[in-house]
């Protein structure tokens, strides 16, 4: 069977070297993202990076096993990863910086209403509120590295939008929407059921809109990831 977790990367965190909740935990998606946050952090931050899988289950799955194999060793986890950018709010290349995390497909479709989320359904609430202090800190520091960065909610989703219609729905759903990914609130969740603080960082690879692959720039995506990173290590030391 293929792993997909970094269950080898979970036994790295030592609690008496770096002190009570002393670390960053960054969850990823996949392998190349990983390796641009590593490239970012490079000498210097004592930041555990973990590629979790694609979707929000996997990565639910691996932060709360990576959380629950060094009780006491993390202070704030960072979902990061590429992402999709919200026309108007969030350009190729550019930086996205969580100000809520928001399952927004997750509910129940009804004939006579439309969509209904968990909150109108009466079973919780779809959206996570980031720390705020630490967003800040790390849009400031982004910020100030003179990148283009911008903050809002940031969607996750099950099905990756490739459509007007769809776009439009999620905007209209999610005031200020600026960005989807899949993974955001499956870290979120795992995060704060051990209690420990949670950013979403998203480097913007296509716009949210009607499928074209051709139009992707993952490469452009994952230079302003490393350099995101770069310009926060110091903040998440
Ligand atoms: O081939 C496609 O049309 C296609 C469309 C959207 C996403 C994919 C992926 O394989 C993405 C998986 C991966 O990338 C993140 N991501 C990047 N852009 C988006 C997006 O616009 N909407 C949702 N997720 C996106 C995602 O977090 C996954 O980790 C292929």
């Amino acid at each position: 069977m293929t792993q997909i977790f970094d269950i080898d990367s979970h036994a790295a965190p030592v609690r008496e070297k770096h002190g009570p909740g002393g670390r960053v935990l960054i969850v990823t998606a996949v392998a190349a993202e990983k390796e641009a946050v590593q490239r970012g952090l490079q000498g210097g931050s004592s930041a555990h990076v973990i590629a979790a899988g694609v979707g929000s289950a996997a990565s639910a799955a691996s932060t709360a096993a990576a959380l629950a194999a060094a009780p006491g060793a993390y202070r704030l986890v960072i979902s990061a990863g590429i992402g999709g950018g919200f026309g108007g709010k969030a350009d190729i290349g550019s930086l996205v910086v969580a100000d809520s995390i928001v399952a927004a497909d997750l509910g129940a479709e009804t004939p006579d209403c439309g969509f209904l989320s968990l909150d109108e359904l009466g079973f919780g609430s779809s959206r996570i509120e980031v720390n705020e202090a630490w967003s800040n800190r790390v849009y400031d520091a982004i910020y100030s590295a003179g990148l283009s960065v911008c903050t809002g909610p940031a969607l996750t989703v099950t099905t990756a939008t490739g459509s007007a219609e769809t776009t439009a729905a999620l905007a209209g759903r999610v005031p200020g929407a600026a960005s989807e990914g899949m993974e955001g609130h499956g870290v979120a969740v795992a995060a704060s059921g051990f209690g420990i603080p949670v950013v979403e960082l998203r480097a913007i690879s296509n716009p949210v809109g009607p499928r074209d692959r051709a139009a992707w720039r993952i490469g452009d995506a994952l230079a302003a990831l490393e350099a995101a990173t770069k310009a926060i290590r110091e903040v998440i030391q």
